[in-house]
């Protein structure tokens, strides 16, 4: 089989689109995902591709996001033998801005200790800090609240990860309160004004 992995970027010039890189993961806001896409592309000059968590898988259709999408199985399928290329990092050299959304408990807890024991988590893990990676965190009322979540939270934004952060509602599970993952019109806003900012677009 081919490798469907993008070649590693070259030094970025203004010819090539700007590379977003949309990690999902297995929160229910996860069913956000084929909008949150679909409004990314309407960016000029966007180029998108999404790596998945096996969890996240659960909320949405794959032929409703119509781009590129890795999950753990492609990062195997492509290394087989030294002279392959190792998937998570031709991810890192290939995107110039890092999305997480929705970020769920689990990741977030995985993302502040380190551990990378997926595709999703070892694209972060190798992230190049001069780039920019967003993250929303989105989760069960209930989950925010707790303790660890500050810490973790605060633990992504020490590394220079950007919060957008969750918002008040009734969800999905009946609880009314934090959690809900940030509008997609919000992460999308923030997007662009980061890729101004950076004179991406
Ligand atoms: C799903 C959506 C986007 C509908 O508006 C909203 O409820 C949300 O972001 N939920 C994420 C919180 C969550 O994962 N709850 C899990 C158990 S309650």
């Amino acid at each position: 089989m081919e490798p469907r992995a993008p070649c590693p970027a070259a030094i970025p010039s203004t010819e090539r689109k700007f590379h977003v890189l949309v990690g999902v993961t297995g929160s229910v806001a996860a069913l956000k995902l084929p909008l949150l896409v679909s409004k990314l592309l309407d960016i000029p000059g966007l180029e998108v591709t999404v790596v998945t968590t096996e969890r996240a898988k659960h909320f949405y259709s794959p032929q409703d996001v119509p781009v590129t999408l890795y999950s753990d199985a492609d990062e195997w399928e492509m290394w087989k033998r030294r002279s392959d290329p190792v998937l998570h990092i031709d991810l890192r050299r290939w995107a110039d801005l890092l999305l997480v959304a929705p970020l769920d408990a689990n990741t977030l807890g995985k993302v502040a200790s380190g551990i990378c024991d997926n595709l999703l988590t070892c694209v972060i893990r190798a992230w190049d800090l001069s780039k920019p990676l967003l993250f929303c965190p989105a989760m069960n009322t209930a989950m925010w609240e707790h303790p660890l979540t500050a810490q973790q939270v605060g633990q992504l934004k020490a590394f220079g990860y950007m919060e957008i952060p969750c918002v008040s509602k009734k969800l999905v599970c009946g609880d009314q309160g934090l959690g809900a993952m940030a509008e997609v019109e919000t992460i999308v806003d923030k997007v662009k004004e980061v890729l101004f900012q950076r004179g991406g677009i």
